[in-house]
């Protein structure tokens, strides 16, 4: 029996340091944290997930402010809007809801988003600072930054001498993840759809963090017994078990089995997912601070 990572309530407890830091914020200085959110079309998912992401920045105190452009947009339009946001001094953090409608090329938009208003981590400056060993002065990518926390929670500030196994590189989860945990002394493993004999490699791992986006591909043989699964996957299947035409959220990981031979393991939902929107309001709130010239919060 693992012990199940419950995001949701270590979400809660970032959120609530959000608001108290917010206050003290205010107080202080006068200034709010503001967030701005662009969705660019309207595919459902995206929607749901910025809607979410608003609400949340309302409930901390931020100013937010949330562009729903039509599918539409130029490229030029989306780059005239960043330049409006770079310039406003209200606006402490951007968010650009990838994926882009396949028409708008998301690199030069995130690269034209100030580094210090970056509060994705993606800005080349944001990911150079963390892969130079930096976690001090630039923005992390949320969903690491919060996997990283749940992995902090089992296993400790220091993980010298555990093995750390990542399945995926992207630019947005894999890399930075693995440059977190390598922060942390682990030895870390970038594993990828090329690798050879993943779950032989997944095996090795103490800790093994999961963002294939293939539900449920990671089985229990390819976790090592004890071991901290870590799982980002959100995968949304049809559920015939809850009737006609219904859908269930799974992971990357097969939960069932998985389970019983871990020794830690995150849901899906309630493990990642919800970190992930509390360390956007954590950025947002550290570009705040920074902007202000006072000592950033810890998270
Ligand atoms: N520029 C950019 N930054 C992102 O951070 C980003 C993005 N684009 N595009 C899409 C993905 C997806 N994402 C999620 C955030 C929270 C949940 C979340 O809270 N999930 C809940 C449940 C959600 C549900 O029930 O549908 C959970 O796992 O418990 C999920 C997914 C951020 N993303």
């Amino acid at each position: 029996m693992a012990q199940v990572i419950n995001g949701k309530e270590t979400a809660a407890s970032v959120i609530a340091q959000v608001k108290s830091t917010t206050a003290t914020l205010e107080a202080e200085t006068g200034v709010t944290p503001g967030l701005a959110v662009i969705l660019v079309g309207a595919d459902p998912a995206s929607q749901a997930y910025v809607g979410s992401k608003s609400k949340m920045a309302k409930e901390c105190g931020f100013k937010s402010v949330q562009y729903s452009l039509p599918e539409a947009t130029s490229q030029e339009e989306l780059m005239a809007l960043v330049a409006d946001l770079n310039a406003d001094p209200t606006i402490h953090g951007i968010l650009v809801q990838l994926p882009l409608p396949k028409h708008l090329d998301s690199e030069p938009v995130i690269q034209a988003i100030l580094p210090e208003k970056d509060v994705d981590g993606l800005h080349v400056v944001n990911a150079g600072k963390l892969a130079t060993g930096d976690t001090e002065t630039g923005l992390i990518s949320c969903t690491p930054a919060g996997a990283l926390i749940l992995v902090r929670n089992v296993r400790g500030e220091d993980l010298s001498g555990l093995n750390a196994v990542v399945i995926g590189r992207s630019n947005l989860f894999g890399k930075p993840m693995a440059q977190l945990l390598l922060t942390r002394n682990a030895t870390v493993t970038t594993a990828h759809s090329r690798t050879k004999d993943l779950a032989a490699v997944c095996r090795t791992a103490d800790i093994l963090v999961a963002a294939v986006g293939r539900p449920e591909m990671v089985k229990a043989d390819w976790v090592k017994p004890g071991a901290t699964v870590i799982d980002v996957g959100i995968n949304r299947v049809a559920a015939p078990e809850k009737g006609e035409g219904k859908t269930k959220l799974v992971g990357d990981c097969d939960y069932a089995s998985c389970e019983p031979v871990a020794g830690a393991i995150t849901p899906v939902p309630g493990g990642v997912g919800p970190m992930t929107i509390a360390m956007l309001m954590a950025n947002t709130v550290i570009a705040a601070y920074r902007k202000a010239g006072k000592p950033v919060p810890k998270f």
